[in-house]
């Protein structure tokens, strides 16, 4: 099982690297790494064995925090309305987005950042992502909130990119152009 051990911090080459594309259909061992990482996030949000094994709570988690290079992401939460999102994905791409931003207005934290950086991270405030999923499905997601947040934190790792890379240097809590709060 996947504990915290297993995810590599900051000043690992791994998160500052662009990962590979994984071959279609995907192979055994991608899939069941995908399950893996679900089975963390899941673990991780379950009191009695997150506390068992140490493990930070959850909402994603990306291969580079692995170690691995490859665009190979989980997602597993539930947003306001109780709706879950569960979802192993291969090669997720951005593919359109709105021109407003969003930024959580607590900012973001990292399960690979084990110090807290303040500021707001601008994102865009809807997308729509095409991937393909574990059972070698394409899957096109129009997301927003922040759901919309969660999924662009992890395809940034998949390009190497840390969220503190978007917050402004100048003024971290400056409120980005056309950009709305998600408390
Ligand atoms: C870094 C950490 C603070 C652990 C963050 N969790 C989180 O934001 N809140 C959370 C976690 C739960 F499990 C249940 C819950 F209701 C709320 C997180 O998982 N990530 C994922 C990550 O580091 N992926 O690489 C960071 C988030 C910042 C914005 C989106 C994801
Ligand atoms: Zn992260």
């Amino acid at each position: 099982m996947i504990t915290m051990k297993d995810i590599v911090r900051e000043g690992h080459p791994a998160l500052t690297k662009v990962s590979e594309e994984v071959e279609l259909p995907l192979s055994t061992a991608n899939k069941d790494l995908l399950q893996e990482m679900i089975q963390f996030l899941k673990n991780s949000q379950n009191e009695e064995i997150a506390k068992k094994y140490d493990l930070r709570a959850g909402v994603g988690l990306a291969a580079p925090q692995l170690g691995i290079n490859k665009k190979l992401m989980a997602i597993y939460f539930q947003d306001e309305n109780g709706k879950l999102y569960e979802y192993g994905l291969a090669n997720p791409k951005v593919v359109s987005h709105s021109v407003g931003k969003a930024y959580l207005s607590g900012g973001e934290g990292c399960l690979s950042v084990d110090r807290h950086v303040e500021g707001y991270v601008p994102r865009h405030a809807r997308i729509t992502l095409r991937a393909t999923d574990m059972d070698n499905n394409p899957v096109s997601l129009r997301l927003k909130g922040y759901p919309s947040i969660v999924f662009q934190h992890e395809v940034d790792h998949l390009n190497g990119i840390m969220f503190y890379d978007h917050i402004n240097k100048d003024n971290p809590f400056e409120v980005p152009e056309n950009a709305r709060p998600i408390e």
